[in-house]
């Protein structure tokens, strides 16, 4: 008899009923375990409280409803920058309506499946880096693996944007900077999540502010050269050049320096801290089910050639996208998000007044009990069969959907499939039995303690 694989790591489930300040104080140490076991079988949760009322929506078509046929009518809360404004400014993750969609038209250019194919050689290097890096450690011992791949993901950033690596200067003390600006802001959308009345004390600490300062001025610093550059002809063909020349096609103007820095300061966090959750995921689970890890290592051959391949190389990178799609389904790195409604509307028979948080939950919608096969296991085979392309159209959403879809969803596809692939055919990973990792969400979906890994040379 075959043992069944084991299940990757779920956090556990909250009692059914608490009380308002259990839930918050739930909810600030993780927003995961502060849910109830239901809303994986739930069409919609409503939550009220006396300051605010709540909705998850989980039913496809309220989903829909919400990001793509109505999203003006439901935008981003306000609340959400409470946190975020001192680093983000007026960055198109934060704006809404007219300057949300100037912002858009002018970013999304840089993002299309050609230009894709320029930022190919950057993100190559940035996994051959990362690579090199690795040697040292792979000796057996425990790595935590979302340091490595943290920095792989922030140096692809760096390498596409400013076309300088993570060792640069300015780059490594941006990156380092953003380690210690989220160690002093345990729980980044707390606002959003959890309307509370102005009265509340609010999380906020001086040293976040500082940090903000200190790599808004460094981006400012990356920016205003590259201005210079742009202006003498001598700027690099990379996604920063591509975003400074772009003249919005309705009124002809382009992004000013300061509206840049916001663009760039949200690039690196929505780029980077995603990114290297979803690689230290993929890792994990590959190292949870060596015969997927196998394939995968096997599918890197197309990858051997010593000399730089051509982008069509990803496209056959296959397998190995879908392990990468399915870690993005169990460990959605951007776990939650929240709307406000600005009508009033009526959801499930239910009225959802104006102003209320509609909560979308890639985590919930992704392990759904009614829409999802076995939704707790690892099967990146599931994508080829009727239940997992359909769910894949209706309930999968790692980069959000409609017009407020993640920039860089593309980008990040190829990305994690790229640098899977090559960490892959370079070392063989292993669990560590005696620190299996519990996902917690603060900013993104990470592992508590940490996701410990060995590492061994496959040649
Ligand atoms: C695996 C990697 C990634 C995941 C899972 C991811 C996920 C998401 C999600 C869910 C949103 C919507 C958030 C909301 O509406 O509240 C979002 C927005 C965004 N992402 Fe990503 N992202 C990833 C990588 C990237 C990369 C590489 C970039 C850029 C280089 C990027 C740039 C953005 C931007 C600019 C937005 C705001 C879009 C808007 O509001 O119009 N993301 N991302």
């Amino acid at each position: 008899m075959t043992t069944p694989a084991p299940l990757p790591p779920k956090p556990p489930a909250r009692a059914d009923k608490v009380s308002l300040w259990r839930y918050l104080r739930l909810f600030r140490q993780d927003i995961l375990s502060a849910q109830p076991q239901r809303l994986y079988r739930a069409w919609m949760a409503e939550f009220r409280t006396p300051f605010f009322r709540s909705y998850m929506c989980n039913q496809p078509d309220l989903v829909d409803l919400v990001l793509k046929q109505r999203p003006d009518d439901f935008p981003k809360s306000d609340r959400i920058s409470e946190g975020l404004r001192p680093l983000l400014g007026n960055s198109v993750f934060l704006t809404n309506g007219e300057t949300w969609k100037r912002q858009r038209r002018i970013i999304d250019p840089a993002f299309e499946g050609g230009r894709l194919r320029d930022t190919f050689p950057a993100m190559w290097a940035a996994g051959q880096a990362a690579v090199a890096r690795l040697n040292t450690a792979a000796d057996g011992k425990p790595v935590e693996i979302e340091a490595h791949s943290s920095h792989a993901a922030a140096d692809v950033i760096f390498r596409t944007l400013f076309s300088i690596p993570i060792e640069h200067a300015v780059a490594a003390e941006v990156f380092d900077q953003f380690r210690e600006h989220q160690r002093t802001q345990p729980v980044l959308n707390l606002g959003a999540f959890v309307p509370l009345p102005k009265w509340v004390p609010r999380f906020h600490r001086k040293k976040t502010r500082e940090t903000a300062a200190v790599i808004r001025a460094l981006i400012t610093q990356l920016t205003q050269d590259r201005m210079v550059a742009i202006r003498a002809g001598e700027a690099p063909d990379d996604l920063a050049t591509k975003i400074m020349t772009t003249l919005d096609p309705e009124t002809g103007a382009r992004f000013d320096t300061e509206e840049m820095v916001d663009q760039v300061a949200i690039f690196f966090l929505a780029g980077h801290e995603t990114s290297a959750s979803a690689l230290a995921w993929a890792l994990y689970l590959l190292a949870l089910h060596p015969d997927w890890q196998e394939k995968v290592a096997a599918e890197a051959h197309v990858l051997a050639s010593p000399v730089l391949p051509e982008f069509s190389v990803v496209s056959k990178l296959r397998l190995t996208r879908d392990v990468f799609r399915e870690a993005l389904r169990l460990y959605p790195p951007v776990p939650m998000m929240v709307r406000e409604n600005r009508c009033p509307e009526t959801f499930r028979k239910r009225d959802v007044p104006v102003g209320s948080q509609i909560v979308l939950s890639p985590w919930h919608l992704h392990r759904h009990e009614r829409l999802w096969d076995d939704p707790d296991s690892f099967d990146p085979a599931r994508f080829a069969t009727e239940n997992g392309k359909d769910c894949l159209r209706h309930a999968y959403m790692p980069f959000s959907a409609g017009q407020r879809v993640c920039t860089g969803a593309g980008f990040a596809m190829v990305e994690g499939t790229l640098l899977l692939a090559q960490l892959v055919r370079a070392y063989r990973f292993d669990l560590v039995d005696e620190r299996p990792p519990v996902p917690v969400a603060h900013l993104t979906v990470r592992g508590k303690d940490g996701i410990w890994l060995r590492l061994t040379p496959r040649d």
